[in-house]
C-alpha cells in the first residue's frame, strides 16, 4: 500500500539536512478526479518542466503515467482546479501569454493514447485566449503550383497566414533555408520524435519523410495568423482523421504534360526524381479527386485566375483585412487563495479585500482542440460581477 499524498503548501518552510530553514520555491496541488489523485508541482529535474504523480485511491498505490503533449516549464506557484476531464492549471505571476495551462486526464486524446500505449496517460495542452480560423490544407502533385500559390498569399496577407513549417529527410534544394521551408532533419531524429507524439501527421513521399510537428502548427496560431500546411494526400488524410479542423484543398495541373513540363522548368530535380514524381502524381490527381478528402479542387491552369479561385474560397476576394488584428493579451494578477470554479467559469481574485478591478472571470465554455495542441477558446474578463465571497 503506498502512502496517500502529503504535499508541501505554498511557502512552508522546508528543514534541509542541516537544520537551515528553506523557502520552498514551488509546492504542490493534488487535485481529485474520479479515483484518482493528480499530484501537480516541483520540477522534473531532468526536463525542469511540471511534475505530475498519480495516487490511485482504489488501489491505494502510486501509478506510472506516460505525460504527453507540449510540457509547462517549472514555475513558481499555481492554483488548480478540477473539471471533469481534465484540471486547470492558473499560474501564480504568470507572463501575459502564459497563464493557463491543461492537464488532461480522461479526454478522447488521453483515453485513445492510453490504447496505443497500454499505461497511464496524462497529457499537457497550454491554453490560448480566443478561438483561431482553421487551418488550411493545400495538396497536390510535385510541380503543380503549390508553393507558388501560398507565396502569393502569404505575400498578399502576411498579417493573417502563416506556413507550418515541416521537418523533412529531403536535402534541401538551393534556395531552401533551414527552418523557413523545411526543418531539415535526420531520419533517426525524426523517427524518435514521431514515436514521442511530437507530429501531427507524417509520411514517406518520393522516397522522403515528411511530417507535420504539433509545434509547427500551433506556433502559427499562436501568432494570430492562419495556419497553410503543404502536405501530399496521405498527410492530408490523416489530419482529416485528427482532432484538428481544417479545410481541404487540392491543386489540379491542366495536364501531365503541363505538369511534367514544370517540374523540369523548376529545375530542382534530377531526371530520377522527376520520373518518380511524375508516376506518384497519376495516383496523388485521383485519390485527390476521388478519396473524399478535400472540400475544394483547383485546376492551375492560368495563375492569376488560379489564384483569385483560391482566394474566393478562403472568403478572401475583394476583402480588406484591416492591418492589424492584435492579439489579445491579458496580465492575470492571482491570488491564490481566491480562485472558485462555478460550472464552467472560474472566478480569480474573489476575495473582497482584493480591489475589483483585478477581479477576472475565466469562461471555459467554449473550448477547442487540445492536447496534444493547445487548448483554445478561453475568454477571460475583467468582472467586477465576482461575488464578493466570505473566506475564512
Ligand atoms: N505528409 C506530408 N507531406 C508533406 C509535408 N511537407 C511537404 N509534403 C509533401 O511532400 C511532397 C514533396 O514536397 P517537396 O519535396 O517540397 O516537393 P514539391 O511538391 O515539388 O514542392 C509534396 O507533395 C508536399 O506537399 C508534410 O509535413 N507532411
Ligand atoms: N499556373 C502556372 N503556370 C505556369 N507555371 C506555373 C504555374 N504555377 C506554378 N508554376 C511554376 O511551376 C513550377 C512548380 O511550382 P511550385 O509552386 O514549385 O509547385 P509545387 O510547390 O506544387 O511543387 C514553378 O517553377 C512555378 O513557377
Amino acid at each position: 500500500m503506498g502512502e496517500a499524498p502529503k504535499l508541501i503548501p505554498h511557502g512552508q518552510q522546508n528543514e534541509t539536512s542541516n537544520g537551515s530553514k528553506l523557502e520552498d520555491e514551488t509546492f504542490e496541488t493534488a487535485t481529485t478526479i474520479g479515483d484518482k489523485t493528480y499530484v501537480i508541482g516541483r520540477a522534473d529535474d531532468e526536463t525542469s518542466s511540471i511534475n505530475v504523480r498519480i495516487f490511485d485511491k482504489r488501489l491505494g498505490e502510486w501509478v506510472n503515467r506516460a505525460v504527453l503533449g507540449t510540457k509547462p516549464m517549472s514555475f513558481e506557484g499555481h492554483s488548480a482546479v478540477s473539471l471533469k476531464d481534465r484540471i486547470v492549471i492558473l499560474k501564480k505571476n504568470p507572463k501575459p501569454d502564459d497563464h493557463t495551462w491543461f492537464l488532461e486526464v480522461d479526454t478522447q486524446y488521453v483515453r485513445q493514447q492510453q490504447k496505443v500505449l497500454g499505461t497511464e496517460v496524462v497529457a499537457w495542452s497550454k491554453g490560448v485566449i480566443g478561438s483561431v480560423e482553421k487551418p488550411v490544407v493545400i495538396s497536390g502533385p510535385s510541380g503543380v503550383g503549390k508553393g507558388t500559390l501560398i507565396s502569393m498569399l502569404m505575400k498578399e496577407f502576411p498579417w493573417m497566414f502563416g506556413f507550418s513549417v515541416s521537418h523533412t529527410t529531403r536535402a534541401p534544394r538551393a534556395m531552401e533555408k533551414d527552418g523557413i521551408h523545411y526543418h531539415f532533419t535526420e531520419k533517426s531524429i525524426m523517427e524518435e520524435e514521431i514515436k514521442d507524439g511530437k507530429f501531427l501527421e507524417f509520411a514517406s513521399v518520393h522516397g522522403n519523410l515528411y511530417g507535420t510537428s504539433v509545434e509547427a502548427v500551433e506556433l502559427v496560431s499562436d501568432a494570430g495568423k492562419r495556419c497553410i500546411l503543404d502536405i501530399d494526400v496521405q498527410g492530408a488524410r490523416s489530419v482529416r482523421a485528427s482532432s484538428l479542423e481544417a479545410i481541404f484543398i487540392f491543386i489540379c495541373p491542366p495536364s501531365m504534360e503541363e505538369l511534367e513540363k514544370r517540374l523540369r522548368d523548376r529545375g530542382t530535380e534530377t531526371e530520377e526524381q522527376i520520373q518518380k514524381r511524375l508516376r506518384n502524381a497519376q495516383s496523388e490527381i485521383e485519390q485527390g479527386k476521388s478519396s473524399g478528402i478535400f472540400d475544394f479542387i483547383l485546376y492551375n491552369d492560368k495563375l492569376e485566375e488560379c489564384y483569385e479561385s483560391l482566394k474566393k474560397l478562403l472568403g478572401l476576394d475583394g476583402y480588406v483585412i484591416p492591418p492589424s488584428n492584435s492579439k489579445r493579451e491579458i496580465s492575470l494578477p492571482m491570488d491564490h487563495h481566491s480562485v472558485l470554479k462555478i460550472e464552467d467559469k472560474i472566478l480569480i481574485n474573489c476575495n473582497p479585500l482584493i480591489e475589483s478591478n483585478n477581479k477576472i472571470m475565466l469562461d471555459l465554455s467554449s473550448l477547442e482542440g487540445g492536447a496534444p495542441g493547445r487548448t483554445r477558446g478561453l475568454d477571460f474578463r475583467y468582472s467586477t460581477e465576482c461575488i464578493n465571497l466570505t473566506f475564512n
